[in-house]
């Protein structure tokens, strides 16, 4: 009797609860058809209108968190314009040799990084094979198809004399944000990228762990700046040290690293404090702070995932046979199941192509020269191609605000602030490029050194691009990028643009098998699923 009480109850009130339901799923529905509905910004509105910076979603719909496109215009000119010219870009002699320090020494803890695969070690460039102009630059140059590495040949010494003639109007200076000495070139080693494709590698276990969780870990908070006055008085300054008025100030020759133990301790020199320009030692700007650390964080995860995705679109399915293909169960756990990964890899997409494009004048004017003129013509136009792509310019001709996505409440103290931030991501910048270039000599598998390492050079010239200053005006005239940086730009937006091409790809099916994102979990009601598909 009281069970069959308990029941009725029950009953009732179930019966009660679905109309309620439908009505309250009905109203839900409508509001979310309505904002789906909702146009996303048109090509006119970006026209016209000043770039919203949405706050978004995590969801792949919309548009991109903090970004000015939506994710169907990202694939769309992805597909169309950015990848096949990114594609044919990275062919050409230019952009296929990177110059890098392979061989290192981690200045963290002792490698104990274990590489399983042959995979993992890097074809470097035997001499004769490395594009004469980079030599010297009297040579005749070479034909497309003497330029080829072969794989598995012995690492050849180069002669690395030879940047600073080869490429006038490209400086070739030690470059105070990445780890490495550039003009060390008894260290450097060039590298045929197009044999080296970012892949898997076996590198994994506690080593890789360490680092990733080095790099989520590490931040500006941790940057303590000493600095040592001529005079004998040291000082000790919280990551306050506008490291960018140094810069202005011609101060960058006379910093030096002593040390990278958990936070980038410098040493300064100077002779007299004053010659510090604008801006000097720093207030704490903590309460603005967190918004570029963000910012800092999706790079890195939009990178960490675009990792994860080179990894799963070329995995070794089984070693006995050598058989390569793709492992979308891999996919699918590093990173599909997380939309907010995903998101992150198309804001560091976005991110990098605004960089590129801010910098087209400066861009269009360097020089790709390898000495092959056909080959060099033939960079030149693809990366005016890429420049001035009149259908990227119409679809999301600001793909990434850096200006707006610091705007503060307005008024007569905006400016200032904007500066503030500016500089504040400037040493972001600076603990970023430094300390993950710091980081990856500790990377223990080599070709993944090697990717890690453009990479982030990758990154670090992006973050340099964006905010060396804090406007478009004279940026050409401004910006001095060695070649290096460049190769390891577009390099990257070509590593994060497959990336993005591959989930767009494959990425709805596995989801859909797999069981969707992990925001969903699969033990909630159908009620509870759909009110979180619709509103995350
Ligand atoms: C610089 C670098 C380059 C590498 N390159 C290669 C390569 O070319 N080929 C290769 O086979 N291996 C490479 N590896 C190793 C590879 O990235 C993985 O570390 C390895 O495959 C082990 O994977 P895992 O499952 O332990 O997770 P990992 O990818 O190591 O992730 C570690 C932890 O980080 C978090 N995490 C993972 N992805 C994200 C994300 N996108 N955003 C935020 N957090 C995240 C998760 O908590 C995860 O458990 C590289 C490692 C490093 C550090």
């Amino acid at each position: 009797m009281v069970k069959s009480e308990v029941d009725t109850s029950k009953g009732r009130r179930i019966r009660w609860a679905w109309p309620a339901a439908a009505a309250l799923v009905a109203v839900l529905l409508a509001i979310a058809l309505a904002s789906r509905g909702a146009p996303t910004l048109s090509l006119l509105d970006f026209t016209t209108k000043r770039c919203p910076c949405a706050p978004g979603t995590h969801t792949q719909s919309g548009i991109v968190e903090d970004c000015c496109c939506d994710y169907k215009t990202v694939d769309h000119l992805n597909e169309e314009v950015l990848d096949p010219l990114l594609q044919e870009l990275v062919k050409t002699p230019f952009f296929r040799y990177f110059k890098v320090k392979l061989w290192c020494d981690c200045p963290f803890w002792p490698d104990d990084g274990m590489c399983i695969l042959r995979d993992c070690s890097v074809c470097e460039c035997p001499e004769h094979e490395f594009p004469e102009p980079l030599k010297r630059p009297s040579s005749l140059g070479l034909s497309s198809d003497d330029l080829v590495c072969r794989e598995g040949k012995p690492e050849a010494a180069v002669d690395r004399t030879l940047d600073t003639k080869a490429f006038r109007g490209w400086i070739e200076i030690d470059n105070p944000w990445t780890n490495d000495d550039e003009t060390d070139n008894g260290e450097m080693t060039y590298v045929n990228l197009q044999l080296n494709p970012e892949r898997y590698t076996g590198y994994t276990g506690p080593s890789p762990r360490r680092i990733w969780d080095a790099i989520y870990t590490e931040n500006c908070h941790k940057c303590d700046v000493k600095v040592n006055l001529r005079n004998g008085v040291s000082k000790s300054y919280s990551r306050y040290l506008y490291l960018d008025a140094l810069a202005l100030a011609g101060l960058y020759p006379a910093v030096s690293q002593i040390g990278l133990a958990g936070c980038i301790e410098v040493l300064i020199e100077m002779i007299e404090l004053g010659r510090v320009g604008y801006g000097g030692w720093g207030e704490d700007p903590s309460r603005e702070f967190c918004q570029e650390k963000k910012i800092l964080y999706k790079l890195i995860s939009g990178l960490h995932a675009s990792i994860s995705i080179h990894i799963a679109a070329g995995y070794l399915l089984d070693e006995a046979t050598n058989l390569w293909g793709q492992n979308l169960t891999l996919l699918y756990d590093r990173v599909l199941r997380y939309p907010d990964r995903v998101s992150n890899l198309y804001f560091t997409f976005l991110f990098v192509l605004r960089a590129v494009t801010k910098a087209a004048d400066y861009l269009e004017q360097a020089e790709y020269d390898t000495g092959n003129p056909e080959e060099d013509l033939k960079t030149q136009s693809l990366m005016r191609q890429l420049l001035y792509n009149p259908k990227i310019q119409a679809a999301c001709p600001l793909p990434f605000d850096e200006a707006k996505l610091w705007k503060g409440q307005g008024g007569p103290e905006l400016k200032q602030q904007i500066q503030r931030q500016f500089r504040n991501i400037s040493l972001c910048k600076y603990a970023l490029s430094c300390i993950l270039s710091a980081l990856m000599d500790c990377v223990g598998c080599e070709k993944c050194r090697l990717w890690g390492k453009l990479q982030v050079l990758g990154l670090g010239t992006a973050l340099k691009i964006l905010f060396s200053g804090d406007g478009q005006e004279n940026l050409a005239e401004r910006l001095q990028l060695q070649r290096n940086e460049v190769i390891a730009l577009m390099n990257l937006l070509n590593r994060l643009s497959e990336s993005v091409k591959f989930i767009h790809k494959v990425g709805p099916s596995i989801s859909k098998t797999m069981g969707g994102p992990l925001s969903v979990p699969t033990n909630l009601r159908p009620l509870q699923r759909l009110w979180m598909r619709i509103f995350g």
